[in-house]
């Protein structure tokens, strides 16, 4: 999606940790305002390196810190006493409080707390019916739909009287720090195309491919994937790493070489019109060095192995939902 079309509206990032930090710095780098995000964290310290990272960004601690980054602020007397009293910090150096309703809330904060988070900003989401994207591992749309309809008759949702703000589930990866993320993504079905052209400009600002799946359930299996997948790549990279170092080389030269052999590989694959198969099979000549290692591996049930990590995720993330979203508040 280019810059043009990317939606600039009010952002509010419920939780400042890692993705969330990911995400703001993807969209500031491609020329998101600034002033149209506010990030709402409790750590205060978490807070102040963000605020140095990205000066000017407003950043909100405290009670009601989710509540007021949503709905917006007004320097009225009613935030200043709510500074006064601590139930808000701000960043003292951004331009003002003076902020709109968010148009987009990210729910970036730990799958273990998005209940109790969303429960609590509940009213304020139902008035102002922002898009709500979530990046939290394993909780369903339906379960968030739960949280915020919380103290509300579900006669009320079931005949429309109340409305609950659409949601999107999205599953990015660590790389979209360094703006090379892959992430799935799902749509409820009261998420019209502009909210989900919305979500997917977001997340391009830090993912080269944003993939949409059509059932939720796929969204577990783009865990297994792509969300959970950086940390395989990690431990195959360890393991030639090591390789080469039981082998007498220097673990820098082992680590140097493996890395770039990881990212031209992963190039490779991108770039060519052939497939994978195809690719392994031009870099092994017949009985050559690559298949006496492809044979080692093969033997060590290297792709069954492999199936069950991928499986193993997948099977967690499905847990977590039933875990995490369970029917009882
Ligand atoms: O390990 C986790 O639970 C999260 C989800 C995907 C990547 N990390």
């Amino acid at each position: 999606m280019t810059q043009q079309q990317q939606h600039q509206g009010r952002l509010a990032f419920i939780g400042g940790g890692n993705m969330a930090e990911a995400i703001l710095g993807g969209l500031l780098a491609c020329g998101y305002p600034l002033s149209q995000c506010v990030v709402s964290e409790p750590i205060q310290a978490r807070c102040e390196f963000l605020q140095s990272k990205y000066p000017g960004l407003q950043t909100l601690s405290g009670p009601d810190a989710n509540r007021l980054a949503i709905q917006g602020s007004k320097s009225t007397t009613t935030t200043q006493s709510l500074i006064q009293d601590g139930s808000i910090q701000v960043n003292p150096t951004a331009a003002s409080i003076d902020f709109a309703p968010a148009e987009v809330v990210i729910l970036a904060v730990k799958p273990q707390v998005l209940r109790s988070v969303v429960v609590d900003l509940a009213p304020v989401l139902r008035a102002l019916q922002p898009l709500v994207i979530s990046i939290a591992a394993g909780i369903e749309t339906s379960a968030i739909a739960r949280f915020m309809a919380d103290g509300v008759d579900e006669d009320a949702i079931a005949a429309g009287s109340v409305k609950l703000p659409p949601v999107i589930r999205v599953m990015p990866n660590t790389p979209a720090l360094v703006l090379e993320g892959a992430a799935g993504m799902y749509a409820t079905a009261d998420a019209t195309a502009e909210h989900r052209e919305v979500a997917e400009s977001l997340l391009a600002a830090v993912s080269k491919q944003v993939s949409w799946v059509e059932t939720e359930s796929l969204i577990d299996t783009v865990t297994g994937i792509s969300g959970s997948g950086p940390a395989y790549f990690f431990l195959m990279m360890e393991a030639m790493e090591e390789a080469g170092v039981k082998l007498g080389m220097d673990r820098a030269t082992a680590k140097a070489l493996t890395i770039q052999t990881c990212l031209g590989a992963a190039k490779m694959a991108q770039l060519s019109s052939d497939d994978l198969e195809t690719l392994r099979i031009k870099v092994t000549s017949p009985q050559g060095t690559t298949d006496a290692a492809i044979k080692a591996f093969e033997a060590g049930g290297f792709r069954d192995l492999v199936q069950k990590g991928v499986t193993a995720a997948d099977a967690r993330s499905r847990t977590l939902a039933k875990e995490l979203g369970g029917a009882k508040l």
